[in-house]
C-alpha cells in the first residue's frame, strides 16, 4: 500500500496479468514548449498603444506543455497518464504518435504508434456500421478482411442497433466506443488512447478491458490518458502523473492513481500544503528510480531499431 495516499476502500479490479517484455517506447528528456500570446503588451514600443492593441500585437509567454520527461515503456504494459487539465497529457501522446514535434529530447519506438484521439476522424453523416467499414479499409484491410472483422468490432463497440444510425446522432460515449473498437481491431503494437474509454458504461468497459488485455498479450503496449483515477486503476498496470508538464510519479497504476486522487482531493479542499507535500514526496520517489530507467533506455531500443 502506498504511503503517498490515504487508504481508501479498494473497489477496483486490477487488469489481467501479462508478463512485461522488451522496451517498445523510449521517451528521453522530452520537452515541448509553445510560445503563446500573454494577452499583455510586450512593451517593445514599435507602434502606438491603440494601434498595437487593434493589431493584436501583444507579448508572448512560453508554456512548458511537457518538461524534461523521461521513461521507458515495455511490451505487455498498459500505461495510464493522469494529471490535471493542461498538465501535458495529450501533448505527450501526440509527440509519441509523431503528430507533434518536440522542442528538446526524443522519442524512440519499435513500431509506428496508433493514435486514438477523442476527435479521431469519422464521418458524422454515415452510420456507425459504414464508419467501421471505412475505418478498417483506411487501416489497410481488404474489403473481404473488413467484412470478416466487422462483427468483432461491433461486439467490442457494444452499441447495439445504433450502428445503423448516423454517427452524428451518437452520444460522445457511443462515438468513443466505436472509435476504440475500430482502432483496437488493428491489434497495434503501440496503441495511444486519449480519453476514449473514460465515458464507457460497465458492460462496454468490460469488453474494452478484454481487448486491451489481448493487445498486451500479443506483446503490445497501451497508453491511456484519463482524468478518472478509477479508469486508470482498472485498465492499467502502470501509470505516470504529469503536473504542469513535469513527470512527478511513475509507478504501479494503483499507487499513482491513489496519490493523484489524494492530491486532487486536497487541492479541492483548499489543503494546499498537504497537496504540495504529496507532490514533493512523489518527486522524491521518482528521482530514486529515474537513473535506472535512463540506463536501460538507449541500449534496448537501439537493439530493436537496428
Ligand atoms: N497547439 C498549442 N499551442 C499552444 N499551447 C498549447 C498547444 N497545445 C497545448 N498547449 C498548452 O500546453 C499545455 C498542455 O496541454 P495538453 O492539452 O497537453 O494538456 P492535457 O493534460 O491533455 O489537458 P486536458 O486534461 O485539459 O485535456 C496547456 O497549457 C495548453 O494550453
Amino acid at each position: 500500500m502506498s504511503d503517498l495516499a490515504q487508504d481508501t476502500p479498494d473497489t477496483t479490479s486490477a487488469p489481467a496479468d501479462v508478463p512485461v517484455g522488451d522496451p517498445t517506447v523510449s521517451v528521453r528528456r522530452l520537452s515541448v514548449h509553445y510560445r503563446v500570446p500573454s494577452g499583455e503588451d510586450d512593451g517593445s514600443g514599435q507602434a502606438p498603444g491603440r494601434l498595437r492593441r487593434r493589431l493584436g500585437m501583444t507579448g508572448t509567454v512560453t508554456v512548458r506543455a511537457v518538461d524534461d520527461v523521461s521513461f521507458v515503456a515495455r511490451a505487455g504494459e498498459a500505461i495510464g497518464v493522469v494529471g490535471q487539465n493542461g498538465s501535458g497529457k495529450s501533448t505527450l501522446l501526440r509527440v509519441i504518435a509523431g503528430l507533434e514535434t518536440a522542442t528538446h529530447g526524443d522519442v524512440l519506438a519499435t513500431s509506428t504508434p496508433m493514435f486514438l484521439g477523442v476527435n479521431a476522424a469519422l464521418m458524422p453523416e454515415l452510420s456507425g456500421l459504414q464508419n467501421v467499414r471505412l475505418g478498417l479499409l483506411a487501416m489497410g484491410r481488404t474489403p473481404a478482411e473488413a467484412d470478416e472483422i466487422v462483427p468483432d468490432v461491433l461486439h467490442v463497440a457494444g452499441i447495439g442497433n445504433a450502428v445503423h444510425r448516423p454517427m452524428k446522432t451518437y452520444s460522445s460515449g457511443m462515438g468513443a466506443r466505436l472509435r476504440f473498437a475500430i482502432a483496437a481491431s488493428a491489434r497495434p503494437e503501440i496503441l495511444l488512447i486519449d480519453e476514449a474509454l473514460a465515458t464507457g458504461d460497465a458492460a462496454s468497459k468490460e469488453r474494452s478491458e478484454e481487448r486491451m488485455a489481448q493487445i498486451r498479450q500479443q506483446a503490445g503496449t497501451i497508453f491511456l490518458v484519463s482524468h478518472a483515477a478509477q479508469t486508470i486503476e482498472e485498465m492499467c498496470t502502470r501509470a505516470i502523473w504529469l503536473h504542469d508538464g513535469e513527470l512527478v510519479l511513475d509507478g504501479p497504476a494503483e499507487e499513482t492513481a491513489r496519490a493523484y486522487r489524494w492530491w486532487a482531493w486536497n487541492v479541492a479542499k483548499g489543503e494546499h500544503e498537504i497537496a504540495a507535500d504529496v507532490l514533493e514526496r512523489c518527486r522524491a520517489r521518482l528521482r530514486a528510480t529515474l537513473v535506472r530507467h535512463e540506463d536501460q533506455t538507449g541500449r534496448h531500443i537501439a537493439r530493436h531499431s537496428t
